[in-house]
């Protein structure tokens, strides 16, 4: 089964407060971007697009392998979703959405991804266990809810869907629906989602503490697996 990846990659990084996009700033001397575009095709993919800040094409191409293609991405994230996928060719069976905030996502989570599409899935998500109690909160901040904490995840990506399942969620999805993920965009549209287990070391990059314990990992203190 032919896969395409797709590196959701045009957020500037707020939280993280860097001097450039996020997705640029360095990790063990490489951009996140280049350590999640590595991830996927090492795990399997066959090729990847990028969607990149329109203002920051050159810099990303300077950072990339030749064929990886770049699209311009949007204000959100599912309108760069949406841009990158507009790009993916019709051959690709298999398509797997990344975040180039997940940098350290081992080859083995993109390849257990495949291996569930390859089985039949529509949908797959890598999943891990809430370890924490998890509770809901009203407006105010007080606790109106103590869910089961066996029954949630937390969801990580890369996120792999048959490509005609999500290019058909995705036109189903009204312009100006933002969701936090693509297997929302899916489940909106009734599919089934699928887990696999996923990996502590996939940890997104958010603030700047998550950059410096991704520093570490790479500088061989393993990660909590
Ligand atoms: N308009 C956007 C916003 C986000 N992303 C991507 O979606 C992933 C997850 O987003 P997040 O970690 O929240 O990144 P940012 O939106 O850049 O962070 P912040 O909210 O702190 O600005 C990132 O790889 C980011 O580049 C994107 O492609 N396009
Ligand atoms: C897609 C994602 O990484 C799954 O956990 C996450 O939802 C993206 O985070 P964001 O802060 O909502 O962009």
């Amino acid at each position: 089964m032919s896969a395409v990846g797709i590196v959701a990659a045009a957020g500037s990084g707020l939280r993280l407060g860097a001097d450039r996009p996020k997705a640029l700033v360095p990790l063990g001397g490489r951009p996140l971007v280049a350590w999640a575009v590595a991830t996927l095709l090492d795990g399997g993919v066959d090729e990847v697009v990028v969607a990149v800040p329109a203002a920051d094409r050159d810099a990303f191409a300077a950072v990339l392998p030749d064929g990886v293609r770049l699209v311009e991405g949007g204000a959100t994230r599912t309108a760069s979703v949406r841009a990158a996928l507009a790009a993916v060719p019709r051959e690709g069976a298999a398509v797997l959405v990344h975040d180039a905030a997940r940098p350290l996502t081992p080859p083995a989570v993109v390849a257990r991804v495949l291996d569930a599409l390859r089985a039949g899935a529509p949908a797959v998500v890598p999943v891990l266990p809430v370890v924490d109690t998890t509770v809901a909160v009203d407006a105010g901040g007080t606790v109106t809810a103590a869910p089961d904490r066996a029954t949630l995840r937390r969801v990580q990506t890369p996120q792999g869907f048959s490509r005609r399942v999500l290019v058909e969620a995705y036109d189903a999805l009204p312009d100006g629906v933002e969701l936090t993920d693509d297997a929302a965009v899916v489940r909106a549209a009734g599919v089934p989602v699928g887990t696999v287990a996923g990996d502590e070391r996939a940890a997104k990059v958010t603030v700047a503490h998550d950059l410096a314990l991704a520093e570490l990992q790479v500088a061989g203190i393993p990660g909590p697996s």
